[in-house]
């Protein structure tokens, strides 16, 4: 049983919303309850679930998964969920789009850089503020992902929603956001990040007003963390600093409405109670938040600058190994000690596509331009790498210890291509001269072993 403080909110019974708790752990077999003895212990279906509770398998996986990857949890709610979805109509949130996304795509074979969205003026709630920058892969083949800035200045508050299309990894910038789930409360702050399992119905408050952020939706298999190879059983991200919330409901009888998001297309339905109705749960597919500073950087320790694979906070595999549907890549704080090397990232062409964001401070492959809230896209195939004062200022660099501070940029790396929605190519914040940066990469070259560092 949690402890939680006295109830506070629309119902006598609910649990107190400014109090909440999180159990630690990845994909942990979790357990929780908000009103004592509200979950069945030794079995799943009770004959009659105590409290009244109706009895709710959600099920992440196929039913004969592998015990690896089988995820399921029980819920036990004061309605089942098919009392909250019934005749749905169609809804629009047209800025949001779904891979493939051919009427509305943008030839995208350049290198592309975006200043940050501006904030909304009219009033916008978190699933209106989703702007689609990028859709790979393909929603109904359940393979490949979106890649979305949202801008938002309204809370959800009779609005509850869930996406039947892939789960939503959610990286805020500006402004902290709650999202308040059918599995508990989550309070996600600018360095943090969550995950919303596909199907999972939640609405977010704004805990500092005007908020802006990125998400990345998953079409295809789960995220999960990376093996580690010889690093061994401890650093990158750990287990124990992934959180899932305790379990919190409310009980309020009043109009809401679940919108959903469903083979690329919207719905919604109004239904006369919140469907936060869950009391107790247990199980293992549920929601999680991780704090980005407790990831434990491994690498290059004498010379060298290694791939950004080593940064993997959470990978989501295509079913061919070594080959991600995405990979979530963060570069963080971390020292920089590697001797007789051109310490940024290297020039390079990848089959893979990235697309990155800043979440604060400068990124080391760029000395302007790239400023926290903006955005970018190396696409499959597509050359980059620092920009020409980084160049110059690394190859000339003295290399003692040097501790980069002051940064947090992250990729969302797929292997498909990345298609350019006609929104993001039409933005006032695409840099019209990203290009120009390498512009002054001169020659080197002299025919001399020294080349010509003049
Ligand atoms: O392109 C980028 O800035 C991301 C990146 C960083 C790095 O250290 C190595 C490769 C890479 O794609
Ligand atoms: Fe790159």
């Amino acid at each position: 049983m949690n402890e939680m403080s006295p109830l506070k909110s629309t119902s006598p019974r609910a649990v107190a919303a400014n109090n909440f708790a999180y159990m630690p752990g990845f994909g942990n077999d979790f357990e929780t309850e908000s009103l004592p003895g509200a979950l069945p212990h030794g079995m799943n279906s009770p004959q009659r679930p105590a409290y009244g509770l109706y009895a709710e398998q959600l099920s992440g996986s196929p039913f004969t998964a592998p015990r690896g990857t089988n995820e399921r949890s029980w819920l036990y709610r004061i309605r089942p969920s098919v009392k909250h979805h019934q005749r749905f109509q169609s809804f629009k949130l047209p800025a949001w789009k779904s891979a493939p996304n051919a009427a509305d795509q943008e030839l995208s074979l350049a290198q592309m850089r975006w200043n940050p969205l501006p904030m909304p003026i009219g009033e916008t709630n978190f699933i209106e503020g989703i702007r689609t920058m990028t859709t790979a892969g393909d929603v109904f083949g359940q393979a490949g992902m979106a890649a979305h800035a949202y801008v938002a200045n309204a809370d959800m508050v009779d609005d509850h929603f869930f996406n039947a299309d892939g789960e939503l990894l959610v990286v805020p910038q500006v402004g902290g956001l709650r999202f308040m789930t059918e599995m508990g409360v989550m309070e996600v702050q600018p360095g943090e990040i969550c995950v919303l399992p596909r199907g999972l119905v939640f609405k977010v408050e704004l805990m500092d007003g005007s908020s802006r952020g990125y998400v990345c939706e998953n079409y295809g298999a789960k995220f999960t963390m990376p093996d580690r190879g010889p690093i061994g059983a401890n650093c990158l991200a750990n287990p124990r600093d992934f959180k899932t919330p305790v379990a919190w409901f409310e009980e309020k009888e009043t109009p809401c409405r679940i919108i959903v998001k469903w083979c690329g297309s919207f719905h919604v339905t109004e239904i006369g109670h919140s469907p936060l109705d869950v009391v107790a749960w247990h199980g293992n597919y549920a929601p999680y938040k991780y704090d980005l500073s407790t990831f434990s950087p491994v690498g290059a320790i004498l010379f060298d600058h290694p791939d950004p694979s080593i940064f993997t906070v959470l990978t989501a595999p295509s079913g061919e190994e070594g080959t991600a549907n995405i990979d979530f890549v963060i570069f963080p704080p971390r020292w920089l000690v590697a001797e007789n090397t051109f310490r940024p990232p290297w020039y390079h062409r990848n089959i893979m596509s990235e697309f990155m964001g800043l979440i604060h401070g400068q990124y080391d492959a760029k000395e302007e331009g790239f400023v926290p809230g903006g955005m970018s896209l190396h696409n499959m195939m597509l050359a980059h790498g620092p920009d020409a004062t980084g160049f110059e200022k690394a190859s000339r660099a003295d290399l003692k210890p040097v501790k980069l501070e002051n940064t947090m940029a992250f990729m969302f790396e797929t292997r498909f291509p990345q298609l350019l929605t006609r929104y993001a190519a039409s933005l006032d914040t695409l840099q019209d001269n990203y290009i120009d940066c390498w512009t002054d990469l001169k020659k080197r070259f002299n025919g001399t072993p020294e080349g010509d560092w003049s």
